[in-house]
This record gives structure tokens, sequence and C-alpha cells, in this order.
């Protein structure tokens, strides 16, 4: 039996299936889709319910009202990292605000973050997933059997046009810059480094300190490569704005808006090392905003394969809205509540981090009389919430409708996908705004122009449905996870 600490002696421990000494629940902890077998867990356990692997505590929160009870009303201590050893110290990803713990550094990048994405300031780029989403047109017509590439492409240039100003990200006949490039490599890193269970020192720290040549756990050469590319990435791109202002050249972007900030700073007060602080911002934000819709995107184009009937009736929106001699933009949004209900749709469906982005505790606390001790990760599983009967009928369903007519599903805080997709109290999605308008900009005009068909079978020559289900890690299609072979497209007829 647990032994609780001694101001805490009457709680309950947090309950969860039984685990052997030493490893705890290790050989029990799902490798594939877990957000759902967590789900199936919360049936036996609870909503909130405990898993120890090799001595660390996880909590897995399943329910809405849980996981605003202590990442929002107890935020003071839900707001924390895990401390990632091959990601984050090997890697160096700790210097990127997602992995920081609640502290000062963190609070100091997200307030420069929120100095250029919070919705009023983020309006003036707007203009950028405008443009963007013209050229992701013309990528899909070019070669429609590569739409893979042209949204990993329309994504990463609209984020690092907006965080660096760099406008030649993309060439024709797919050159990239070798920034872009060196951005790619560390977040593949990155995934590589983070997929749950896959480095042993994550839960196993001493093995740092092996020397490579006596035993090889075949994490260092990747932690070097990850940690080279990730350098690189942040120190060219940020040399890259410096040089661009030295010339007078540069444009606006976030970065320049951050220089700008600590400037004026500066100038007021002594502000030690912000110019690391805003370097690392920029890449930091680089890096988690070129990904993040391209799964959601993904998803989108699964979900149109399989519903024709729905981007019909999209189309039929548009057709009525903004008629067929202009693109949508983003005056007509509020004119286009299916287009926005599909948006809020594909978000729930397929969440694109599914397990969300864990949080740590950072004091001993009380939860409904179980308790639940500092150094805690929590797992937020938006799944489960967005799949939660009481705010969605037929959850596995696609059904943008339940968006719309006299009683949507998101008229409560918990049936809106806004509130849980992008995470949770004070570690809240920075790019929200941004990452909202990408997806309006780039789907509302792909729809006006093109049908979106199931792929065909290359033995066959028939059409097939393609598989929809996604692999594990933390985002549920972050890297080319999706087994659709191609997609054709066409302008819609008339
Ligand atoms: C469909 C689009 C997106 C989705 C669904 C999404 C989702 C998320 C989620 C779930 C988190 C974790 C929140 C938490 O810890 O509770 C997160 C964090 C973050 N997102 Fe997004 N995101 C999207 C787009 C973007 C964009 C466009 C950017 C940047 C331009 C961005 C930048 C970040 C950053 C920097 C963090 C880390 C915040 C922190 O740890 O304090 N995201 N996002």
């Amino acid at each position: 039996k647990q032994r609780l600490p001694a101001p805490y002696a009457h709680l309950k421990p947090v309950p969860g299936p039984k685990g052997l000494p030493f490893v705890g629940n290790a050989f029990r902890m799902p490798r594939v889709m877990e957000w759902k077998v967590f789900k199936e867990w919360s049936n036996i356990y609870g909503n909130i319910f405990k898993v120890s692997v090799f001595g660390r505590t996880i909590i897995v929160v399943n329910s809405f009202d849980i996981a605003i009870e202590l990442t929002e009303k107890r935020g003071a201590i839900y707001s924390s990292r895990p401390n990632l050893i091959m990601a984050g110290r090997l890697m160096g990803f700790n210097a990127t605000y997602p992995l920081m713990p609640y502290n000062d550094g963190l609070r100091a990048a997200r307030r420069l973050a929120h100095h250029t994405l919070s919705p009023r300031p983020v309006k003036s780029f707007l203009d950028v997933p405008e443009t963007e989403g013209g050229r992701w047109l013309r990528r899909l017509l070019n070669n429609p059997k590569d739409w893979k590439q042209a949204v990993a492409e329309t994504n990463g240039a609209t984020t690092m046009k907006i965080i660096y100003g760099l406008v030649s990200g993309y060439q024709a006949g797919g050159q990239k810059d070798p920034m872009v490039k060196a951005f790619e490599v560390a977040l593949h890193a990155f995934s590589l480094a983070i997929a749950p269970g896959a480095h042993l020192v994550d839960f196993f720290p001493s093995l740092q300190k092996v020397p490579a040549w006596l035993f090889r756990f075949g994490f260092r050469d990747l932690a070097d490569h990850g940690k080279d590319a990730l350098m690189y990435s942040a120190n060219s791109s940020w040399t890259f704005v410096q040089n661009q202002v030295a010339a007078g050249t540069a444009r606006p972007s976030m970065a320049l808006d951050t220089l700008d900030l600590i400037q004026k700073e500066r100038n007021q007060k002594a502000s030690a090392d912000m110019d690391e602080v805003a370097k690392w911002t920029a890449a930091a934000t680089a890096g988690a905003g070129a990904h993040t819709p391209v799964s959601a995107l993904m998803f989108w184009v699964l979900a149109m394969v399989a519903h024709p009937n729905v981007q019909r009736k999209a189309q039929e929106e548009l057709d009525r809205v903004v008629g067929r001699d202009r693109l949508p933009n983003l005056e007509d949004r509020p004119s286009l509540p299916y287009i926005e209900a599909i948006i809020k749709e594909v978000l729930r469906w397929h969440p694109v981090t599914p397990c969300g982005v864990p949080h740590t505790s950072t004091e001993d606390d009380e939860y409904e009389g179980m308790f639940i001790p500092k150094g805690t990760s929590i797992i937020l599983n938006q799944w489960a919430m967005l799949h939660d009967t009481a705010y969605f009928s037929e959850p596995e369903k696609f059904l943008p409708e339940r968006f719309l007519g006299d009683s949507p599903s998101d008229q409560v805080r918990a049936g809106n996908p806004y509130a849980i997709a992008f995470g949770f109290g004070r570690r809240i999605c920075p790019g929200l705004h941004l990452g909202s308008v990408m997806l309006f900009c780039f789907i509302s005009k792909a729809l006006a122009t093109f049908d979106i068909k199931r792929p065909i079978d290359s033995n066959t020559g028939k059409e097939y449905d393609p598989p929809v289900d996604a692999a594990p890690g933390m985002s549920a299609s972050l890297f080319d996870l999706i087994a659709v072979s191609f997609l054709e497209m066409k302008k819609p007829s008339n």
C-alpha cells in the first residue's frame, strides 16, 4: 500500500491499474493509439487515473471539467513540463519554450510570442496565409498527387514568413532554403526523441553518463544529430534577420517585432540576455507552427475523401456566399458557417495532439480526496474529451452539422473543439488564432477550386478508401504518418 506524506496521509491515492515492482505499468502501457486505450481504461478507473512507469507517476485526465480544474483553476501548480532527457537535455530542446518548466524563462518567451501572435497584433500578418493560400492552390494544381508536400510547403512558407520574414523558403521545383531544411531535420529528430518509451535514457537518466565507446544505447548519434540541426536552425535564422535589419531590408515579422520590443525595453531598464530569449522564442514558434496545421489539414483531406456530401455542402455555401468569380477570403469568414463547422469538426474528429502535450505539477496537491504528488506528469486526453458523448453524439462520425442549428455542441465550452484541441491554461497554444486562420484560408480556398476524391489503386485501377488511423506519438500525424498514396483533385464541375 502506498504511504502518503504526512499532511496528505488521510487521502486516497489516485486509482489506476496495478503495477509490478520497479517497472510499474511499463509493460501494460499502450504503444498504439494510447488515447483510445486510456479512454477505455477510464471506464474501469474513472476520468482521472494513474499509471506508473519505472517509478514515474503519470496521471491521465479524460474529462474537460477535470482538465479545467487542474490546468486553469490551479494553473499556478499545473503548468510545468516533464523533464525530457533525450529531447530536452541531450538534443537541446530545453532552450525552446514548449519544453520549458513553468519559470521566468517561459513567461518571458510567451510574452514575446503574444506580442505578435495574440488576436490583435497578428492581424497585421494575416495577408500571409491569404497569399500563401493562393500559392497552395497552384501547388495542388501543378502536382495533385503530391498534395501532402503541398500541405507541408504551404504551412512552412506561411510560418517562416510570419516568424522571420523569409520569402524564399520554398522555391518552385521543390528547392528549399537551407534554413527551412535545418528546421525540418531538427523537428524530425525531435519527433523521434519524444516517441513514447523509445529512449531508456528518459527513464534512467544515469545512462547519459555511460561513455559512448563502452556501450551504445542508440541515442547518442540521434541526440548529436538533433542538436546540430536545432542549433543551426535557430542560429542561422536569427542571423538572417539580423543581417536584414543591418541592411535595412528586413520585412515585417515576429522576429522584428520582438527585436523592437526588447530594444524599447532595454532603453527603459537593463534586460539581460533578451536577445537569446528572442532567438529561441522565434525558433520554437516557427518549429511548433510549421507542423501542427499540417496534421489538421491531412485529416481534413481524409474527411473530405470519405464524406463527399460534406464537400458538396461546403461548395454550395461557397458558391452562394462568395460566387465563382473570386476566391474566399477572411472577410467572408463570418458568412461561411458551414466551412467554420468543418474546421471545428476536423479539430474534434482527429485532434492534432490526441493526448495533448503533458503538463507537470510543481506542488503536492489534493483533488477530490485523492493525492497528486509534486512532479506528476498530467496527460490531458484531448481525444477522450472530444469524443465525450455528453457533448458530441456519435463522436466517431464526421458531422459538421453538430456545430450548427438551434442547439450546437459548442454552445457550452466543453463542446467547443477550440477550447480543447489547442491545450489548456497557462500553456495554451499561443498560435491558436494564427492556426485557425491558416486552416480557414487553406480549406476554404481549396474547397472553392477543387473536388477531393478517393485515391485510385495503381494495380486494380479502382478507387479505394484510405485508412484514417493515426500512428502513435504526441501528434497524430506529425510526420507523414498517414498512408494515403494519392488523391485525385480536379475542378468542380458546374
Ligand atoms: C491546428 C493548429 C494548432 C493546434 C491544434 C495546436 C495545438 C497545440 C497544443 C495542444 C499545444 C499544447 C498546449 C498545452 O500544453 O496545454 C500547443 C502548444 C504550442 N503551440 Fe500550437 N497548435 C496549433 C498551431 C500553432 C501555430 C500556428 C503556432 C505558432 C505560430 C503554434 C505554437 C505553439 C507553441 C509555441 C506551443 C508551446 C506553448 C507552451 O509550451 O507554453 N501552434 N499547440
